[in-house]
């Protein structure tokens, strides 16, 4: 397994990536990690980030890339095929369930505005809420992922992990709202960020199809929709910019640049804190499950990796370098494993 704290793409690394490059062998799947000794030039660079989101295409049906998945899933079973072993471990634990959002709850889409859940995947959550404590963990700003899922019994963990708040309405009728809950980390950096939004803004205007989101304790600059050709030039503007913000740190996520704070705060603490939150801190009996698709998730694969509890999902169809132990090709298996959870729920407490 790799460690993937070095993901982090300091201004100096960023930097070296665009005037140098990644060994074809570190791309493995989309989690690269971007070290000095492993830049060699600027087209694997730019090739580390289409691995990052490769688009169906990529997924060619030739023999070889069949067998490097089907090798891989030996090792990360799909945990749709895996259900009934999962259900075993289960029995007698209090489930919890961590969602990422997009990717993983939603399908990814080219405008990040429009990254809209189904019908059919929000009655499963309300479902799932209504059985189990349930967190969604994500890298959007807390108020802008409520938007998408619009369900008040949820806990949220937005921009990262950086900022937590309970439910607004209690999970089961009849019971008081839950436990107010606040968690802001990275609260001081707020003035810092919003600064740099501006900036960035500013700088990334005359690229093309390039989009600045605000998320709230950090910010995301998409490259999506921007020509490939255009790739280092707009990461070159990011990094200048961050090179006058020490305290400020890049990370690459799917098609996108991702600015946060170098606090030691991420997706796996935030699933730390919510559990001691709930309770469960030195629980035996409980049963975290994580579903994410993106490399910030690995953070929270790893710590229940650590913890020897519970289970890690990725949701990928092509192989990638994880901590997780099941996969789910995509948000549609994603509400098929939610489902069978509510499913196996009803049927064992009958
Ligand atoms: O932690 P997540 O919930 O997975 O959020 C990570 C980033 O997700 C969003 O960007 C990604 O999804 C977009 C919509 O499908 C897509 O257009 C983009 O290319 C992806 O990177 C979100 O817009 C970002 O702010 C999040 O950081």
């Amino acid at each position: 397994m790799k460690n993937h704290e070095n993901n982090v793409v300091g201004p100096d690394v960023m930097l070296i990536a665009l005037a140098a490059s990644i060994p074809n062998a570190a791309v493995f799947g989309g989690f690269l990690n971007l070290s000095s000794s492993q830049i060699k030039d600027t087209n694997n660079w730019i090739d580390s980030i289409r691995a990052s989101s490769p688009t169906r295409t990529r997924s060619s049906s030739s023999s070889d890339n069949q067998d490097k998945i089907n090798s891989w899933m030996l090792y990360h079973p799909s945990a749709l095929n895996m259900f009934d072993q999962i259900a075993y471990n289960m029995k007698g634990k209090k489930i919890v369930t961590f969602l990422d959002y997009d990717g993983t709850l939603s399908p990814i889409v080219a405008d990040p505005d429009k990254a809209f859940m189904t019908k059919k995947m929000r009655a499963t959550l309300k479902d799932i809420a209504r059985h189990f404590p349930t967190a969604i963990v994500t890298g959007r700003c807390r108020d802008k992922v409520y938007s998408f899922v619009k369900l008040a019994q949820l806990y949220y963990a937005g921009s990262h992990g950086m900022d937590i708040k309970g439910p607004t309405k209690s999970r089961t009728p009849n019971k008081g709202n839950d436990k107010a809950l606040l968690c802001q980390p990275a609260s001081k950096f707020l003035p810092m960020i919003e600064e740099v939004y501006k900036i960035l803004l500013e700088k990334t205007k005359s690229v093309p199809g390039a989009k600045v989101e605000n998320n709230k304790f950090c910010l995301s600059v998409h490259f999506r929709c921007v020509d490939e050709k255009c790739w280092a030039a707009l990461a070159e503007q990011v990094r200048l910019v961050l090179n006058e913000y020490p305290k400020l740190k890049l990370t690459q996520g799917r098609k996108v640049l991702e600015i946060r704070p170098t606090i030691k705060w991420d997706k796996g603490k935030a699933l730390e804190f919510l559990l001691e939150s709930l309770g469960y801190d030195n629980s035996n009996d409980v049963f975290p499950i994580y579903i994410g698709d993106d490399r910030t998730d690995e953070d929270a694969f790893k710590v229940l990796r650590n913890r020897g509890q519970g289970i890690g999902i990725l949701v990928s169809r092509v192989p990638k370098d994880t901590e997780a132990s099941y996969t789910l090709k995509d948000p549609v298996e994603v509400e098929q494993f939610l489902r069978r959870l509510v499913e196996w729920k009803r049927s064992s407490t009958q």
